[in-house]
């Protein structure tokens, strides 16, 4: 006989494959456990966010402040969660956001999410400060769904030469943060002195790669290390970049671009008027401006902004089904995790992953079906009601 645990799961997630029994379907209930799990300079890295950390905590009262208004006898039997956002076709408008550092959480890292992602169909967006190289991570993600995150450095001969990596190992789509080219004030790692990339964890894109290598006088070796990390650190990120310098990547990439770190409905047109195929509405998990709208908040006016003409994505602070389906009620085309999954990663590797997106995915069918909507195109403001 089945244990009460075994029935739920396949009540609850049948068809949608294993879950971790030892992790909680609360995905909430994952920060804590895996602040147990985790060095506290790890833990406080990915928990941590700028300043009193105001923001981070308004983006989740954000999503409080909206509540679901289901309606009845719509015919709910058949849904179709799937959607197609950035040239890529998507099972459930989902991504795993692009997360630095990864092996922090766990030894196999990205690869290890990107695993889970591609098992689950959802599109990895590996970012260029990742602790596993571009190629390592397109090769553990197989022929799962993958896009590149771009973090601009001061050397143009650097960031082409990390398009071109990308696009050789079959990364599709571009994103490019906008909102941190610097690293915000963010006291957790302040009081514990702690950046894993002066540790050398999170430039694996750089050390690989020829250009980079060159600018230091050869690959990176103990001998050179200390004169790599100083060189990556000045190289970056690029403070006096531009709205001209888009053209830049328009040259240089010939897929879809999405700029993520947008909050005004300005710089969404903006976007527009550059020729980029979307953007992503997002404060970095409260993670750069103390004090920053939340980013459910900034969501509306973006998607009133730019609506038909650029694809919107979203994410800060979605730690649940029903959070997915705020955001794309509110207009968002496909939200991006981050924390989420990271605490998954910490707790179970890859399965950890898999088990965060499984169940974000059956919440978010549950709340599909039982709010009466049959499609994710079905979903319009309607769902909701402010409080
Ligand atoms: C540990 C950590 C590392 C991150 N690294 C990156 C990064 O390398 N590039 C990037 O664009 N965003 C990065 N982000 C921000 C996420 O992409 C995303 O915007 C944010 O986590 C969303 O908020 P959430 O964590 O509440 O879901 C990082 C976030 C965390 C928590
Ligand atoms: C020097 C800044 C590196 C930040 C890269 C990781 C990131 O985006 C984060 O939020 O942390």
């Amino acid at each position: 006989m089945s244990s009460p645990a075994d029935f739920q799961n396949e009540i609850y997630l049948r068809g949608l494959g294993d879950v971790v029994p030892e992790l909680p379907t609360d995905l909430t209930r994952l920060e804590a456990l895996a602040g147990r799990r985790l060095s506290a300079a790890a833990f406080g890295y990915a928990a941590g966010a700028a300043g009193t950390e105001a923001t981070a905590r308004a983006n989740r009262e954000a999503f409080d402040r909206w509540r679901i208004v289901p309606r009845m006898l719509r015919d709910v039997a058949e849904r179709d969660l799937s959607v197609r956002v950035l040239g890529t076709p998507m099972p459930a408008p989902v991504a795993l956001a692009p997360v630095g550092v990864q092996s922090i959480f766990h030894p196999d890292g990205e690869r290890a999410a990107a695993r889970a992602a591609a098992a689950v169909g959802l599109p990895y967006v590996l970012s260029t400060a990742s602790s596993y190289s571009i190629e390592e991570v397109a090769q553990a993600n197989g022929d799962g769904p993958r896009w590149y995150q771009l973090y601009w450095p001061k050397d143009r001969e650097l960031a082409v030469s990390f398009l071109e990596r990308a696009a050789a190992a079959g990364y599709t789509a571009l994103v490019v943060t906008l909102d941190t080219f610097a690293l915000a004030w963010r006291p957790r790692d302040l009081d514990q002195a702690y950046l894993p990339f002066l540790r050398g964890i999170g430039v694996a894109n750089y050390f690989s790669d020829p250009v980079f290598q060159k600018a230091v006088g050869g690959p990176v070796t103990d001998a050179n290390r200390d004169a790599a990390i100083l060189h990556w650190a000045a190289n970056f990120g690029n403070p006096s970049l531009t709205w001209d310098d888009l053209e830049f990547l328009r040259e240089h990439w010939h897929g879809p671009i999405a700029l993520k770190g947008i909050q005004h409905p300005d710089d969404a047109r903006r976007a527009v008027d550059a020729g980029m195929d979307g953007v992503i509405v997002s404060n970095h998990g409260g993670r750069q401006i103390d004090g920053a709208v939340a980013s459910l908040d900034a969501l509306p006016p973006v998607v009133e902004a730019v609506r038909d003409q650029a694809e919107v994505l979203f994410d800060s602070g979605v730690r649940t089904g029903a959070d997915i389906a705020k955001a794309l009620a509110l207009g968002a085309q496909a939200v991006l995790v981050g924390r989420s999954f990271v605490y998954g990663l910490a707790l179970g590797g890859e399965a950890g992953v898999t088990h965060v997106l499984r169940c974000l995915l059956a919440e978010l069918d549950l709340t599909l079906m039982l709010s009466g909507h049959a499609r994710i195109a079905d979903l319009g403001p309607d769902l909701l009601v402010g409080t």
